[in-house]
């Protein structure tokens, strides 16, 4: 078994993270519990940064909140001293929350309301991403209105089709994000951005898509964008300060899945940037990306409790554990796979294979298929790995099932960083039916 980070046996033969043993962890918080390996989100944050500073490249490593955003993960990312990259008013709260430094937060979205604009203007964030010509017009309406300015980057969509599941591509033509490359409507959004008095054009964002395991989709996304910027260089004198090329580094939740480590996509899309841009007599631009997946997933992992068993003779033996679609819904929506084994007695020798149910009231609903396990009983503990990113940020109360708490671990020690949510949680925003209030 592949054991991410600091995942360990430990000498009770349980499974260890952080060096803090899961079966305590079980105990302490029950489960479904997430647990995130803190070192190991640590090794990936200076892995990304350490990559620019070696080769001497201005940069900004923008963490993508979207993947798990909570005040604690937002503490850790600036400690680390990653940037920050939010996608809608409530990731922007939490980032403003957490104290997040505001001239590190970049703001994405296509279809910003003129409420989160506002709230991003009011606290002076370092960037907006502007997706779209209304948001390029309603952003210039509310700085005038507000006599604010703002720095931007345009989204474009180079026309890349990187090799992903379908609804995780986001850099093709027939996308609903950026402004196009080719058929001229990012050229036309930076004539309105040059010419707007309040809009300060920092530079050009694109992102292909995610889950992504080599470098060639990113690296003909540069080539494509430094084409058209040497163009419009020379027709209009525009080169940007700053070149955004996303996130969507791939991770290992298989052994099918074989991604580069995180400095190998780094330098390579880096290299390309140089030879391009000098082969243009360009200036080189601080090149910026904005890791999710890479940064936390490998870092997460879920423990269940195991509870009922069905065996379909000749057929299938189904195990159901505790949690399912409601904190992992990746599963269901992509046919995402996961390894996981027993947490109280990881080494113990493969004797069946048994397929994940989950308890949600649906047939989908459904962890992972045939997956090998030793002899395994109700209140076994399974833990599921890699589920630290768009685990629980995609969790749901669907059966009204109450999300699963956080647990950070690093050398030896546990703090919940995210409560269990209670069925008083779960109704707090209900309200009676106004007729049954008359009557009563
Ligand atoms: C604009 C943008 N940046 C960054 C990310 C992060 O992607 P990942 O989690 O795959 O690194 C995404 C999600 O795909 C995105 O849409
Ligand atoms: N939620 C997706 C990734 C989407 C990335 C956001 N643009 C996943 O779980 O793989």
């Amino acid at each position: 078994m592949y054991f991410h980070g600091t995942t360990t046996v430990n000498g009770q033969g349980h499974l260890e993270i952080g060096g803090v043993d899961t079966v305590y962890l079980v105990q302490k918080y029950g489960t479904p519990v997430y647990v995130y390996d803190v070192t190991l989100i640590r090794e990936r944050a200076r892995g990304f940064k350490q990559t620019f500073e070696k080769l001497g490249v201005k940069s900004q490593v923008a963490y993508a909140s979207k993947a798990f955003s909570s005040i604690a993960m937002l503490n850790l990312v600036n400690e680390e001293g990653l940037s920050l990259d939010v996608v809608s008013g409530g990731e922007l709260y939490t980032a403003l929350a957490a104290k997040f430094p505001v001239e590190r937060i970049h703001f994405h979205g296509n279809n910003k309301s003129k409420e989160e604009l506002l709230l991003a203007l009011e606290h002076n964030i370092g960037c907006i991403v502007v997706d779209n010509f209304y948001e390029l017009e309603l952003l210039e309406s509310l700085c005038n209105e507000q006599k604010k300015s703002i720095s931007i980057l345009l989204r474009v969509t180079p026309g890349i089709e990187a090799h992903t599941h379908d609804y995780i591509l986001t850099g093709q033509e027939d996308s609903k994000f950026g402004f196009d490359l080719q058929n001229g409507q990012a050229e036309e959004a930076i004539k309105i951005a040059m010419g707007s008095d309040h809009i300060k054009l920092l530079g050009i964002h694109c992102h292909i898509g995610s889950q992504i395991f080599d470098s060639t989709g990113f690296i003909l996304a540069a080539r494509k964008i430094i084409d058209k910027l040497a163009e419009w260089n020379s027709k209009f004198l525009y080169f940007p300060s700053v070149l955004n090329l996303g996130g969507g580094f791939g991770i290992r939740y298989t052994e099918e899945d074989e991604p580069l480590s995180p400095d190998s996509y780094v330098k390579e899309i880096i290299i390309e940037v140089q030879n391009r841009t000098k082969s243009y007599q360009l200036p080189m631009p601080e090149i910026w990306i904005e890791p999710g997946r890479s940064l936390v997933g490998e870092a997460g992992t879920t423990l269940y409790t195991i509870g009922s068993r069905k065996d379909v003779p000749n057929v299938r033996k189904y195990l159901a554990v505790d949690g399912g679609m409601s904190d992992n819904i990746r599963p269901a929506l992509y046919e995402a796979k996961y390894e996981a084994v027993l947490a109280n007695r990881p080494t113990a020798t493969i004797e069946e294979t048994f397929s994940i149910a989950g308890k949600c009231c649906e047939s989908g609903d459904m962890l992972i298929w045939d997956l090998p396990l030793p002899k395994t009983v109700s209140n076994d503990i399974l833990a599921v790995f890699c589920t630290g990113a768009y685990g629980y940020s995609m969790s749901n109360n669907y059966n009204r099932i109450p999300r699963p708490p956080v647990v950070f671990v690093e050398n030896g020690e546990d703090y919940l960083v995210i409560k269990r949510e209670t069925y008083e949680d779960l109704i707090r925003l209900d309200l009676p039916l106004p007729s049954k209030i008359n009557q009563s």
